[in-house]
C-alpha cells in the first residue's frame, strides 16, 4: 500500500516516512477512542444490571476510574499530539523540498518546453498546486487513510466480540464508500475542467496586465474587461457545480453511515430478547455505533481535496517527466568554432521550422544570418545555444558535440544580445553585473562606457545605482539594448551572437551600438541575424535562409553577382529606403 502511496502522490523517501507515521498516529488517535467507550461501557452496564435487579453491588471505584480517565486522555492527548507535528510540519518540509525542486528542474528544462507551456499554468504548478498538495497532506491525506486503517481494525475486534452486531455496525460502509467512489470520478471531471477555467481567468488577467498599452490605445478596456468578467462567472459555475455535487453526495454517504446505528438497535434488541448477547455487549455497540463514524466523515469532509490531490500530482508530474538538459559539466575547448551539421528542428511535430541546415562559423569570422521574416533566423541562434533539443543532425563547439555538454557550463562561453532586451528589477549596476557576477564596480563602468551608456547612465538621478523598473520600463529601446551590450563586453565570452539587434533603433543609437559591438568581437566566434543587410555586408560569411533552409551563402559581393534571394532581399531593402509618408 505505501509503495502504490508513494507512487501516487511522487513522494520522496523522507515524504514517505512522515506519512507512514502521520497515518499510524491517525490510526491510534482514532482507536484511543475506544478506550472511553470501552469505560463508559463498563460503568453504564454496571449501573443497568443494579437498576434491573441484576446486581446489588452499587459500589463504583471512583479513584480507579478517575486515574484510569486521565491516563486516558494523556494518551489521547500525545497520539493528537503527534500526528499533529508529524503530519503539519513534515508536510511543509516536504513541500518546500517539492518547490526547490520543480524549481531546479525547470531551470534544467530546454526553452522548447517554456514555449509550449503556458507561463500562468507553470506559475499556478508551483504556488497553488503545492499549496494544495501541501494543505492536502497536513489536513486530509494522513487522516483519510488513518480512518479506514482504524474503522477496518475496529470492524475486526468487533467481529470477534459479536459478529451479528459488528456486521449492524458496519453494513453500511460499503455502500458508503461506494457512494463516494463515484463521487471521485465525478470530481474528476469537474476539478479538471474547474482547474482550466481558473487557468484560463489567471491567463486572461496576466494578458490585460501585460498588454495594458494596447487595451487602452485601442480603447478595448469594456470588452476585456467583459472577458474577465466571463471567465470568472465560468470558472466561479464550475467550482460551484463541482462543489454542490461532491457535497451532496457526501452528505449522502454520511447520512447513510448515521443508519448503521439504526440497525444496531433493530439487531440489538431481537438479539436481548432472544438472549442471544448480554446488556453489556448490547451498550458497547450502541455507544460504538453513536461515535465510531465520527472520524470517518470528518475525513469525508476533506474528500474534495483529496480527490483534487490526484489532479495536482498529474499536474506535477507533466513537469518532472520533461527531460532536462543534461551533459559534460568540465568541458574545455581548444577553439570555438561552431558547426552545423545536417540540422534538423520543429518547434511544433507537424511542422519543420529549420531543415537540414549546414554551416560553419569560425573563431575570428563574423557569419551572418539573413532571409525573410519567419525562415528560421532566430532558431538558428536559439539552437548554436542548446537552448532546444535539435531532432537530427549534430551542432558542433571547437569540434564537440553540444548535446553532450551540460547547458550551464556552455553558456559561459557565450555572449547573447537579443533584440528584445530583458532586465531585471534591480540597480544599472547590478543588471550589468549579471555579464560577471564578480566585477568589480570599476569593470561595470568600464564595460558601460566601451558600450557608450556611461553617458546616459550619469545622467539618471541616481547614476550607477538607479532602479530602472520591472522589466527596465524607465529606460528606452535604445538604452536598453546598449546595456546588455555592456553586459554583453563584461562578460567577454569567446562566441558571440546578436539577434537583429539595432532593427528597432533610430539612427544615432544605431551608430552607437556598432561602436560598441565592433569593440567586442575581435577575435570571437560571431553569428549576427540581421535586417538590415547593409549591417552585415562585410561579414565573412552570409547565410541566405528560406523556409528554414540555407538557399545561399557567400560574401556579399558573391550573393549579390548570383541574382537570387539575396539580390532580392537587397534591392527590397533598397527601395523601402526610399520611401516616405
Ligand atoms: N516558440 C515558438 N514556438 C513555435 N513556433 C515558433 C516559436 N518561435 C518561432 N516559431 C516559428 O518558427 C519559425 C521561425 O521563427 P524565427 O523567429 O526563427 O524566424 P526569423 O527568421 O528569426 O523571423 P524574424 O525575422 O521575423 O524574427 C516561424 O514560423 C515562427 O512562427
Amino acid at each position: 500500500m505505501f509503495n502504490y502511496l508513494q507512487a501516487k502522490y511522487d513522494l520522496s523517501n523522507e515524504g514517505l516516512k512522515s506519512l507512514k507515521k502521520g497515518i499510524l498516529f491517525s490510526v491510534l488517535s482514532n482507536l484511543s477512542i475506544m478506550i472511553p467507550i470501552f469505560l463508559l461501557t463498563k460503568v453504564l452496564s454496571k449501573m443497568l444490571d443494579v437498576v434491573t435487579m441484576n446486581s446489588s453491588d452499587t459500589s463504583v471505584n471512583v479513584i480507579g476510574y478517575t486515574i484510569i480517565g486521565v491516563f486516558v486522555l494523556f494518551i489521547m492527548f500525545v497520539f493528537s499530539y503527534y500526528q499533529y507535528t508529524i503530519t503539519y510540519v513534515n508536510t511543509y518540509e516536504e513541500s518546500s523540498k517539492r518547490r526547490i525542486q520543480i524549481a531546479e528542474h525547470l531551470r534544467k528544462l530546454p526553452l522548447s518546453f517554456f514555449a509550449k507551456k503556458d507561463l500562468s499554468d507553470l506559475t499556478s504548478t508551483i504556488m497553488s498546486d503545492c499549496a494544495g498538495f501541501e494543505h492536502a497532506f497536513s489536513h486530509a491525506i494522513p487522516q483519510f487513510y488513518g480512518s479506514i486503517i482504524s474503522t477496518v481494525i475496529i470492524i475486526l475486534a468487533l467481529c470477534v466480540l459479536n459478529f451479528k452486531m459488528a456486521i449492524a455496525v458496519f453494513w453500511v460502509a460499503p455502500f458508503a464508500f461506494f457512494i463516494i467512489f463515484i463521487s471521485r470520478k465525478l470530481q474528476a471531471k469537474f476539478g479538471k475542467k474547474h482547474m482550466e477555467k481558473k487557468l484560463s481567468v489567471s491567463d486572461t488577467i496576466q494578458e490585460t496586465l501585460e498588454l495594458i498599452q494596447e487595451i487602452q490605445a485601442y480603447n478595448i478596456q469594456n470588452e476585456h474587461g467583459n472577458l474577465i468578467d466571463y471567465r470568472l462567472e465560468e470558472a466561479e459555475k464550475s467550482q460551484n457545480k463541482s462543489e454542490l455535487l461532491t457535497a451532496t453526495l457526501l452528505t449522502v454517504a454520511q447520512m447513510f453511515l448515521r443508519l448503521g446505528l439504526a440497525t444496531v438497535i433493530v439487531v440489538g434488541n431481537n438479539m436481548i430478547i432472544n438472549q442471544d448477547t448480554d446488556l453489556f455487549t448490547y451498550i458497547l455497540f450502541l455507544i460504538v455505533a453513536s461515535m465510531i463514524y465520527d472520524p470517518l466523515s470528518q475525513t469525508m469532509n476533506n474528500l474534495a481535496q483529496i480527490f483534487n490531490t490526484d489532479i495536482i500530482v498529474e499536474r506535477l508530474k507533466t513537469v518532472y517527466n520533461e527531460p532536462i538538459l543534461e551533459g559534460d559539466k568540465n568541458i574545455k575547448f581548444e577553439n570555438f568554432d561552431i558547426e552545423f551539421k545536417n540540422v534538423g528542428f520543429a518547434y511544433d511535430k507537424n511542422k519543420n521550422t529549420i531543415n537540414n541546415l549546414d554551416f560553419k562559423a569560425k573563431q575570428g569570422e563574423k557569419i551572418a544570418l539573413v532571409g525573410f521574416s519567419g525562415s528560421g533566423k532566430s532558431t538558428v541562434l536559439k539552437l548554436a545555444a542548446r537552448f532546444h533539443h535539435i531532432n537530427k543532425g549534430k551542432i558542433f563547439v571547437g569540434g564537440k558535440d553540444i548535446s553532450n555538454i551540460d547547458e550551464t557550463s556552455l553558456l559561459n562561453y557565450y555572449s547573447i544580445v537579443f533584440q528584445n532586451v530583458l532586465l531585471f528589477d534591480n540597480t544599472i549596476m547590478e543588471n550589468i553585473r549579471l555579464g560577471k557576477k564578480e566585477a568589480t564596480d570599476d569593470e561595470v563602468i568600464k564595460a558601460a562606457k566601451l558600450a557608450n551608456c556611461h553617458e546616459f547612465i550619469i545622467g539618471l538621478k541616481d547614476g550607477y545605482n538607479t532602479k530602472i523598473g520591472e522589466n527596465g520600463r524607465l529606460l528606452s529601446g535604445g538604452e536598453k539594448q546598449r546595456i546588455s551590450i555592456a553586459r554583453a563586453i563584461l562578460k567577454d565570452a569567446p562566441i558571440i551572437l546578436l539577434d537583429e539587434i539595432t532593427s528597432s533603433l533610430d539612427v544615432e543609437n544605431e551608430i552607437l551600438i556598432q561602436e560598441a559591438i565592433s569593440r567586442i568581437i575581435k577575435g570571437k566566434t560571431v553569428i549576427i541575424v540581421a535586417h538590415k543587410m547593409k549591417t552585415i555586408q562585410n561579414c565573412d560569411n552570409i547565410i541566405v535562409m528560406k523556409d528554414g533552409s540555407k538557399v545561399e551563402e557567400g560574401v556579399h559581393e558573391e550573393l549579390m553577382d548570383k541574382k537570387g534571394v539575396y539580390y532580392k532581399l537587397w534591392n527590397i531593402q533598397n527601395k523601402s529606403s526610399d520611401w516616405a509618408l
